[in-house]
Parts: structure tokens; sequence; C-alpha cells
């Protein structure tokens, strides 16, 4: 694979010292922000993982859980879209460096795939051991957390749908946003830890940037 890759174009030349390096921690910030909110515009699987992460948010925010489990959910929350992003960084380096098909592309392109996938099964797992414990407080409140379970279902659609190619143009977008910020309400309203809001909120968010890009495209 290497004498391939040597065989093959430079890379494109960086860009000029001025545009590189002069900048403050908001504009990295921004850059970082960018990267995750266009991965979600190409990529299909962290739209999926938008919308999932919403669902575990919510369930971390309303479920009576202890600060570890709590905690243990939130971070695997946050960790499959950056396994997922990771991903697509690593698809886009392969392309740069390999435009064609060969085998090292599908070697190293399966490998980051098989990453995300272990992750995600995990984060199942995960979701699995913590649930059976909590299920009969939850059942028990049943009713008081329905308008939660239902604002958590209408975020969760919202941030997968949104970044997504959509029928409508703008005026859904923004119909889809506002619906999936009115979910956060009840959600919020029943959370026993407003960090699983906070976090849902901040799904939402990507979602709704990612969304506001495509439509300036
Ligand atoms: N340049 C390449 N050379 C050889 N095989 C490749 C190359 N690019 C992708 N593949 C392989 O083709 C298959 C499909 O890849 P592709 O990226 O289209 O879909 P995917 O793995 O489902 O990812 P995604 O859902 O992110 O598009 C995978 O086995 C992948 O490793």
């Amino acid at each position: 694979m290497r004498a391939t890759m040597r065989a093959r174009e430079p890379h494109p030349a960086p860009p000029p010292p001025a545009a590189r390096g002069h900048h403050g921690l908001a504009a990295s910030f921004g850059f970082a922000w960018t990267g995750l909110a266009e991965t979600a515009l190409r990529d299909r699987n962290l739209r999926i993982h938008l919308a999932l992460g919403v669902l575990a948010a919510a369930f971390a925010a309303a479920a009576p859980l202890s600060p570890a489990e709590r905690a243990l959910l939130l971070v695997l929350v946050a960790l499959v879209p950056a396994a997922e992003a990771a991903n697509s960084a690593l698809e886009a380096a392969v392309d740069l460096a390999s435009p064609g098909r060969s085998e090292g592309a599908r070697i190293a392109k399966d490998a980051a795939a098989g990453a995300v996938l272990a992750l995600a099964a995990g984060s199942v797992l995960a979701f699995l051991a913590i649930l059976p414990p909590a299920w009969p407080a939850l059942w028990a409140r049943a009713g008081a957390l329905a308008p939660a379970a239902a604002g958590a279902l209408g975020t969760a659609a919202a941030a997968g749908l949104l970044p997504g190619p959509l029928p409508g143009g703008r005026g859904v977008r923004a119909a889809l946003a506002l619906g999936g910020l009115a979910g956060l309400v009840p959600l919020a309203r029943a959370a026993e830890a407003q960090a699983g809001t906070a976090a849902a909120a901040l799904l939402l968010a990507l979602a709704a940037d990612a969304a506001r890009r495509r439509a300036a495209r």
C-alpha cells in the first residue's frame, strides 16, 4: 500500500500561513462544531446516532438512575457521534490518499467502521445492563413520564431528520426544529438530572445547525 500511495498525486498544499494558526479558542471550537455539523449533513449513520442519542439522553435525564449510571450513559451519548465523526474523517483522508479502489482503502475504512460498531454495540449492552433495575420505578411513574417520553420521541425524530435531505424546504425544517425544541420542555419538567436534557438539547442544536448549512448550500 505504501508503494501505491507514493505513486499517487501529493496532497493539496496547505493554506498559506496567514490562514492557519492565527485564531483563538472560540474559532477552534467553531471549526470543531462545523466538523460535526458537516459530518451530520453527509453521514446518514451519524443522523441515526443523533436520534438514538437524544433518546438515551432523555432516559439519562428522567429515569431513576445512580449518578454513575447517568454519567456512563451521557459519556456514551457523546462517544458514539465522536467515533462516527472520526470514522468519517478517516474515510475522507483515505479517499484523499487513495482516490481509486484499493485493498488498503477497504481495510482502513472497514476497520474504522468496525470501531464505531464495537462502540455502538457496547452502548446498547450498557443500556441493557442499566434498564432492568430502573424499570419498576419507571413503570410506576409511566403516566407522569408519558409527556416527557412523547417529547423525547419528537426531539429524537427532529434530530435525526433535520440534517438529512427533506422534502419541503425551509418551512418544513423550521417546523421540525421548533417541534424538536418543544419536545424538550416536558423532558426538562420531568428530568431528575438536567445534564440529560442538556445533552438532548445539544444534539438537537447540532442537527438544526446542520440543517441550516444544508439550506444555505
Ligand atoms: N476506495 C475503496 N477501495 C476499496 N473498497 C472500498 C473503498 N471505499 C469503500 N470501500 C468498501 O466498500 C464497501 C462499502 O463502503 P461504503 O463507504 O460505500 O459504505 P459503508 O461502509 O456502508 O459506509 P457509509 O455508510 O459511511 O457510506 C465497504 O466494504 C468499504 O470498505
